[in-house]
């Protein structure tokens, strides 16, 4: 089927994929992005960023230096938020906001990324009337940049034990701001180094010599004409990272630093000018920036991934490499049984994540307005689904653009591929907003409102169970799976073969902690004893999510074109993860030797099916070259040629003599020749 994606002087290759698909791109595109009007405002964002000369993005990214990164990245992010509103609609962060973003700034955070997406969410959600009103209008207008200072040197992960200090002075309503030893010291938080002079502090609070755990602030650090780090506060960037170096994440350190009273975030908890201390109605609303942080990845994450297989995909089509049948000529290396088996996987994956962010999107938006009226009872139900997701998605994302990367070779090694780019940047995602083994032992501790406390009252028969813990209730069949082939099997059975394997490790670890329990002396102590186990139990319980609602989102699509691909795509997941999962598939006989051989097959016979497809299911991701950045992953397919220019372009190339060759090679050798 002809589609508007192929061009006049594409590779022959690639167009060939496009004219042999059997299904329109079009129609995928607006199903994957949730209808052919987003698809259109995709297009309507894309050309108007195109036509702003401010957007242009002239630089080669990779070829920069770590300080002209980071000021062509400000330079991008002002130009960005100047016209902004002009082009998207701002309110819809976790949809044209990611895009718009990605399109501009490419992997890399920023001089305003913590600005928007932390402190504008929290502003919007613990500031009081009051506060919203003075603070606001800075953060909208961009009078003042600001970050979301929480991790420490020595904690990042245990909130509890943050040491840095805001002690209430009742008689000048300030508090002291002090960062009582190095380990206080701030580190990490994004564009805190140079660019912020505002950050949102989470410190512990002392009020009338009692102790209230971490709260927020809403601190100045800088001066608002000079920039200069105000009197009482060290401030400074530190040092390069894996990946995101166009942000300036910071230290930052407080010596008795005093700030008013009204700089602690009251919607929620308050101190009352006398130093009363009013607690809010969850313990935890203060983290929700964090929560909001966890929400929106999701998304970004699955995008990265989206990339990275569009990539690998259309270049395992232009690539030949070896023969298939001796003396037929080399094939595409899309042809090879072991390079479908591993990308195509990595397609099914994409789509698994996307569909779990629009849920957890949903989830987090009835979250926001329960929380409006006061009403926190969704809240760990959230926490949970976020935390989970953050934790495997991200992962599995960083696993599987590895996979890319390999699947391409020697060229997927160099920048030009944007596979390390991709990577650096999404793998970022394992450990930022949360560590992703302790987010899923929160998930068994609290997800879907308790994993452990779910069995405790199931087997009582009290549980008060969600839409995403009612599986766990369910009795363990005593038959085994009802696999049988690939053709046959239902999404329903496979749902079941997840939920299988979760509940079966749920109650695994739980009858472990409780025997542990028995064997430790605290309960903290049993519980680390069974921390492995736990983490595996939320692993499959999260699976056990994605492969549900996977299907639950597909079997909205009643188009005979596309609902094949999708099923296909949707088999290939669940099926892919029983291969993997193995032993959790096999316990008391769940699925004999003889069905995981089955299932195997069916995974063979998944990858023939949607092998002529698979240009045409990546290009429906929708990515832009621009998006793209990648010589590799080009629309056109014309790969050799631009890869010889974009070594062209390259900045050591400018001139013919490198200044290494004169300092270092050439005296070398001069007097290797004078020794001959
Ligand atoms: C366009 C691009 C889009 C991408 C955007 C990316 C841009 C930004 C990129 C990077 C920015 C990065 C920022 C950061 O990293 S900020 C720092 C983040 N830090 C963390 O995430 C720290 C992780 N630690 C924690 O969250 C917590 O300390 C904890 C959850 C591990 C433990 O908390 P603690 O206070 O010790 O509580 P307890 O363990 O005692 O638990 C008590 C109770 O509360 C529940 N709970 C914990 N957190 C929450 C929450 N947020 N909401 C609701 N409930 C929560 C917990 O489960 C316990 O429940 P219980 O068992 O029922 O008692
Ligand atoms: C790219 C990036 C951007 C960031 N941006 C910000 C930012 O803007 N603002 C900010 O405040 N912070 C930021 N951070 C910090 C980030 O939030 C923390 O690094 C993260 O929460 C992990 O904490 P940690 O570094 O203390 O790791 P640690 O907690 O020291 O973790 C080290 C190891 O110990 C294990 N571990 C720790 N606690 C437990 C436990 N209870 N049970 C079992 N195992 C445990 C972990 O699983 C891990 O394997 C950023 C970090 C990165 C990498």
């Amino acid at each position: 089927m002809e589609d508007t994606l192929i061009r006049e002087g594409d590779n022959l290759d690639i167009t060939k994929e496009r004219r042999n698909a059997t299904f329109r791109v079009k129609k995928l595109a607006a199903f994957i992005h949730g209808g052919e009007e987003i698809v259109r405002r995709r297009k309507e964002i894309y050309d108007a960023v195109e036509r702003e000369p401010r957007l242009k993005n002239s630089v080669p990214i990779e070829f920069l230096a770590r300080e002209e990164r980071h000021e062509e990245q400000a330079r991008r992010a002002v130009a960005m938020t100047d016209v902004a509103t002009d082009i998207i609609d701002g309110s819809d962060m976790f949809g044209e906001g990611i895009y718009y973003q990605s399109l501009i700034m490419g992997r890399d955070l920023h001089s305003l990324s913590l600005h928007y997406s932390m402190v504008l969410p929290a502003i919007q959600n613990q500031a009081d009337d009051e506060q919203l009103d003075e603070w606001l209008g800075p953060i909208i207008s961009r009078s003042l940049i600001s970050t979301y200072a929480q991790t420490e040197l020595g904690h990042g992960t245990n909130l509890s034990k943050l040491e840095t200090t805001a002690t209430y002075d009742p008689k000048t309503q300030e508090f002291i701001l002090h960062s009582p030893t190095i380990t206080a010291t701030k580190w990490w938080p994004g564009a805190l180094g140079k660019s912020s002079n505002y950050a949102i502090v989470m410190a512990q609070l002392y009020t009338n010599g009692k102790w209230h755990g971490p709260h927020p602030f809403f601190v100045q650090l800088r001066d608002a004409e000079t920039h200069m780090p105000l009197k009482g506060v060290t401030v400074g960037d530190i040092g390069p990272k894996l990946g995101i170096n166009g942000s300036d994440n910071g230290f930052l350190r407080f010596n008795n630093f005093r700030i008013p009273r009204k700089t602690m975030f009251m919607k929620n908890a308050k101190v009352l000018p006398d130093g009363t201390y009013v607690p809010p109605k969850h313990a935890k609303l203060g983290f929700g920036a964090m929560v909001f942080v966890r929400s929106i990845m999701i998304k970004d994450q699955s995008m990265q991934l989206g990339s990275a297989i569009t990539i690998a995909v259309r270049y395992s089509a232009i690539r030949r490499q070896g023969e298939i049948v001796p003396n037929s000529g080399e094939v595409q290396i899309l042809d090879y049984q072991t390079q479908q088996l591993r990308l195509f996987p990595q397609i099914s994956r994409t789509l698994a994540f996307l569909f779990a962010a629009y849920e957890v999107k949903d989830l987090y938006l009835r979250v926001t307005t329960q929380l409006q009226e006061g009403n926190t009872e969704l809240l760990p139900e959230l926490h949970g689904l976020s935390s989970g997701l953050k934790s495997v998605v991200s992962w599995e994302t960083a696993q599987g653009i590895e996979q890319c990367r390999l699947a391409c070779g020697g060229h997927g090694y160099s920048q030009a591929s944007a596979f390390p780019e991709i990577y650096s940047y999404a793998v970022g995602g394992c450990t930022y907003e949360g560590e992703n083994i302790v987010m899923l032992l929160q998930v068994a501790r609290q997800a879907f409102l308790g994993l452990v406390k779910i069995v405790s009252s199931i087997r009582a028969g009290t549980a008060k169970l969600s839409l995403l813990t009612s599986y766990i209730a369910e009795k363990q069949p005593k038959t085994r799976s009802k696999f049988t082939c690939v053709e046959n099997v239902s999404a329903e059975d496979l749902i079941a073969d997840f939920e299988y394997a979760a509940r079966e490790q749920i109650f695994y670890a739980y009858d472990l902690l409780k025997k542990n329990e028995t064997l430790y002396s605290t309960p903290e102590e049993a519980w680390n004893k069974t921390g492995i186990e736990l983490c595996k139990a939320s692993r499959l319980h999260v699976k056990a999510f994605l492969v549900r609602n996977y299907f639950n989102y597909v079997s909205k699509c009643n188009d005979s074109e596309i609902r094949p691909i999708l099923d296909q795509l949707g088999k290939l997941y669940a099926l892919d993860g029983i291969s993997g999962g193995g032993v959790w598939f096999t316990r008391r006989g769940y699925y004999s030797d003889d069905q995981m051989a089955t299932v195997r097959q069916g995974i063979y016979s998944l990858l023939e099916k949607i092998r002529p497809n698979a240009v045409a299911i990546v290009d429906a991701f929708d990515f832009s070259d621009r998006e793209l950045q990648s010589v590799l992953g080009r629309r056109d397919g014309n790969v050799y040629e631009n890869l010889l220019k974009w070594a062209q372009q390259n900045p050591m190339n400018r001139s013919e003599i490198s200044t290494a060759y004169i300092k270092h090679l050439k005296p070398m050798m001069t007097e290797g020749k004078s020794k001959l």
